[in-house]
């Protein structure tokens, strides 16, 4: 499914109305019905409840003055409230409708706002701001705001919770907090990331009339199993190892040998013909005990880290390998750095960079430059400091908009970018997939060295990196999904999300 920006939903408007000729006020009636539906099927008799509807001076105020005049017809207590009797073209027609109706409107002011802390509503609309809110919520529109957070009334928003930017998910000052939010269309990207999804509730979609034929190819989507391209998983009955690809994974040190277990056992799990571990000898001894099918190649290694002459003697079998996973456990070591740009500067093999390999590319950059002109396929796979690190920017400003930094990271490098987070980002720099699988239980050391693996292990299999991603995060977070149905947040384990694959590969291919 799509995900659009406000100029996309608004351009799709815009043209069902000018080139297809339905009437603007025919599109606000109708997302004003799916509310009104949406409410009379949660609720059914509506008679006895106290209901506000709070209108802002836009067309998602028009489209709760929809929902306005059909609650009027159920319920003996509907208060409307607005902040301007100075409304859009479409939304004053049915105003006026609501006055001729002799509904009661009111304009609000401090003095009714305070008198409302009195008052105890069951339902609110908010109607306040839709994809049209262009800057803070200040003033009245942030007191009143306050108020509908602060009340005990089941809140629905209408398209988007007021005070979300649609086009990050990010609160302009202040935000509604609803229960459930019915979009129209298509969900915006403010319904889908984070906190614009948690201040959604539950999210639900509505076709408003708009005919398909005005929605142009638009490149954000949801990951959901019908993009995902499982053929390739098909395995032919007369096949051997050799043909789901031979992976060598540059992982671990005698600091974090567990990185590279959980990265090579996610690697053998998800269907790569070999793995091949190229670790330090004090990372491998609690390796072999665990992970009979991984082959260990043991790396010369300093004080527990990895050399870089070690490597040098083992490279050339490294060079036979069809896909390498760089990075976990390595730790940052200027021995790391040097392996890292000699491979970019003389190998020309598919490469998944996770961990302390993206803290190579953060530091170096001559690294960077190389990777840009790394002729195999590439995928990074940072989470939200790492990108930070990368393109040396605050955190703070990944999380403002995480479609735009993966969309960075993926041009600067020529790459494929996971930008891993609550909601993680897969793009090639075109395309860009939201993954709204997984949950909190996978917030634990280790989750990124098993998505790792699995990616790895995937592109092996004859996948582009695209592909790869796509169906790597997926399966990933699938995986955790099903723990959850049987376990809690506390305890699913990442070594856990490996073992799980089975069910996550299960689901995949079998529907
Ligand atoms: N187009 C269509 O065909 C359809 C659209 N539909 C519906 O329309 C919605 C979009 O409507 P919209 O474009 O009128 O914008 P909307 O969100 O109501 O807000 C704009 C108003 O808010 C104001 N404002 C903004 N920020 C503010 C702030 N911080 N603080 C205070 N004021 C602020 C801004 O004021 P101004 O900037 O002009 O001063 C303007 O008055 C969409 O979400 C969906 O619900 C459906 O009916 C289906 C058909
Ligand atoms: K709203």
């Amino acid at each position: 499914m799509y995900v659009l920006t406000s100029e996309q939903m608004k351009q799709i408007d815009k043209k069902a109305t000018s080139e297809i000729g339905i009437p603007e006020v025919v599109l606000m009636e109708n997302a004003g019905f799916c509310v009104f539906e949406e409410i009379k099927r949660d609720l059914g008799d509506l008679k006895q409840k106290r209901i506000a509807v709070f209108c802002g001076k836009g067309n998602n105020g028009g489209d709760g003055f929809v929902v306005a005049r059909y609650l009027l017809e159920q319920s003996d207590n509907v208060q409307i409230f607005i902040f301007d009797e100075n409304v859009s073209a479409s939304s004053k027609v049915f105003l006026n409708i609501l006055k001729n109706l002799s509904a009661n409107i009111q304009v609000l002011n401090e003095e009714l706002l305070a008198r409302l802390y009195h008052e105890r509503f069951d339902i609110i609309v908010d109607g306040i701001f839709g994809i049209g809110l262009v800057r803070d919520v200040e003033g009245l529109y942030r007191k009143v705001i306050e108020y509908i957070n602060s009340s005990e009334a089941y809140v629905y928003s209408i398209d988007i919770p007021s005070g979300v930017c649609s086009d990050t998910g990010q609160i302009k000052g202040v935000a509604v907090k609803a229960n459930k939010t019915i979009t129209f269309m298509y969900p915006k990207i403010g319904n889908i990331l984070y906190p614009g999804a948690y201040l959604c509730g539950k999210l639900i979609v509505k076709d408003i009339g708009i005919p398909e034929k005005v929605v142009e190819k638009i490149s954000t989507k949801i990951l959901s199993r019908e993009e995902l391209n499982i053929e390739k998983l098909y395995r032919y009955p007369d096949t051997h190892k050799g043909d789901y690809g031979k992976v060598g994974v540059v992982a671990g040190s005698k600091f974090f040998p567990g990185a590279s277990v959980l990265c090579a056992n996610a690697c053998v799990k998800s269907g790569c013909g070999l793995c091949f571990l190229f670790s330090p000898i004090e990372s491998l001894s609690l390796h072999n005990f665990r992970n009979p099918e991984i082959i260990t190649v043991a790396i010369e290694s300093k004080d527990g880290v990895v050399t870089f002459e070690g490597f040098k003697q083992k490279e050339e079998f490294l060079k036979r390998l069809d896909v390498i996973a760089f990075g976990c456990g390595l730790t940052s070591s200027v021995e790391v750095e040097k392996i890292l740009i000699h491979i970019l500067k003389n190998f020309q093999i598919p490469i998944v960079i996770d961990a302390d390999g993206l803290n190579v590319l953060a530091n170096n950059k001559e690294a960077q430059t190389l990777l840009h002109e790394y002729k195999a396929p590439k995928i990074l796979t940072p989470h939200y400091k790492e990108a930070s690190r990368i393109l040396s920017c605050d955190v703070s400003e990944v999380a403002k908009n995480p479609l735009d930094v993966a969309l960075q990271l993926s041009k600067k490098f020529d790459c494929v970018c996971i930008l891993k987070g609550a909601r993680t980002i897969i793009t090639d720099g075109n395309n860009i997939y939201i993954n709204i699988l997984g949950n909190p239980g996978m917030a634990k050391g280790g989750s990124g060295d098993v998505l790792t693996g699995i990616v790895t292990a995937i592109l092996a299999q004859g996948y582009s990196g695209l592909d790869a991603a796509k169906l790597a995060v997926y399966l990933h977070s699938l995986s955790a999904d099903i723990l959850l149905e049987r376990k809690s947040m506390q305890t699913i384990l990442p070594s856990e999300i490996i073992e799980n694959l089975d069910f996550a590969f299960k689901r995949v291919i079998e529907g």
